[in-house]
């Protein structure tokens, strides 16, 4: 049997989509026209690398963190597990244990149905510090998810940010999930090789299998 269509689970990145609060917005823009350079059409971007569907490089959040050069792209690249986990204001050990997430290596959390991406969440679900361990335990190497960061927006302490990457779990934000299947697929979701950063805008795709 032909093998089933690739699904974009990526946020457009447009002019008028929400960012962090504060954060450098999104920005495209025609740089020369073809009729200035009287050969082709050039765009120019500028974002924060933390703009839509994107990765963290360790960096963001500790000084002796991989940069995003530096990250291991097996990581993203392969099978990765959707679950459902609509309606938590939190989720760690308790939540996750239903699901038998054992040899998962990609976890792939939905939490929300309906996001407007031109307003930044006012409230979304966010990982509790027990999440790393566990993950750990079950061997997840990738936690993704759709909202736009794994800790409260007001959060200094990074807490979930840490415990994942305490326990070597890469961390994936702002997916797209709505329309998706809980179910096994398989993803990809390549940073740019950008020297130094701290994270990496991404196309993340899922494939049935
Ligand atoms: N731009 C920021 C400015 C200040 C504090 C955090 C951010 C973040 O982008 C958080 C991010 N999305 C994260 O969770 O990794
Ligand atoms: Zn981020
Ligand atoms: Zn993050």
């Amino acid at each position: 049997m032909e093998k089933k269509k690739w699904i974009d689970i990526s946020q457009p990145l447009t002019n008028e989509m929400a960012v962090w609060p504060g954060d450098t917005p999104f920005s495209f823009q025609l740089s020369y026209t073809k009729e200035q350079t009287g050969s082709v059409n050039i765009g120019q971007i500028t974002t924060s690398v933390h703009s839509g569907t994107h990765i963290d490089a360790p960096f963001h959040f500790d000084h002796e963190g991989k940069k995003v050069h530096e990250l291991d792209i097996d990581l993203y690249i392969g099978t990765a597990r959707v679950i459902d986990v609509t309606g938590y204001e939190s989720v760690g050990r308790a939540e996750l244990e239903p699901f038998g997430i054992e040899g998962v290596p990609r976890l792939l959390l939905r939490t929300m149905t309906d996001r407007d991406l031109t307003v930044f969440p006012e409230k979304y679900t966010v990982l509790r510090e027990d999440v790393g361990p566990y993950l750990k335990e079950k061997g997840v190497r990738l936690l993704g998810i759709d909202t736009p960061s794994v800790d409260p927006v007001d959060s200094k302490k990074m807490l979930a940010h840490h415990s994942l990457h305490e326990n070597d779990v890469f961390i994936l934000e702002n997916i797209v999930l709505e329309k998706v299947e809980p179910g096994n697929y398989e993803l990809i979701a390549l940073p740019l090789a950008i020297e130094g950063a701290d994270g990496s805008p991404v196309r993340a795709v899922i494939r049935p299998i």
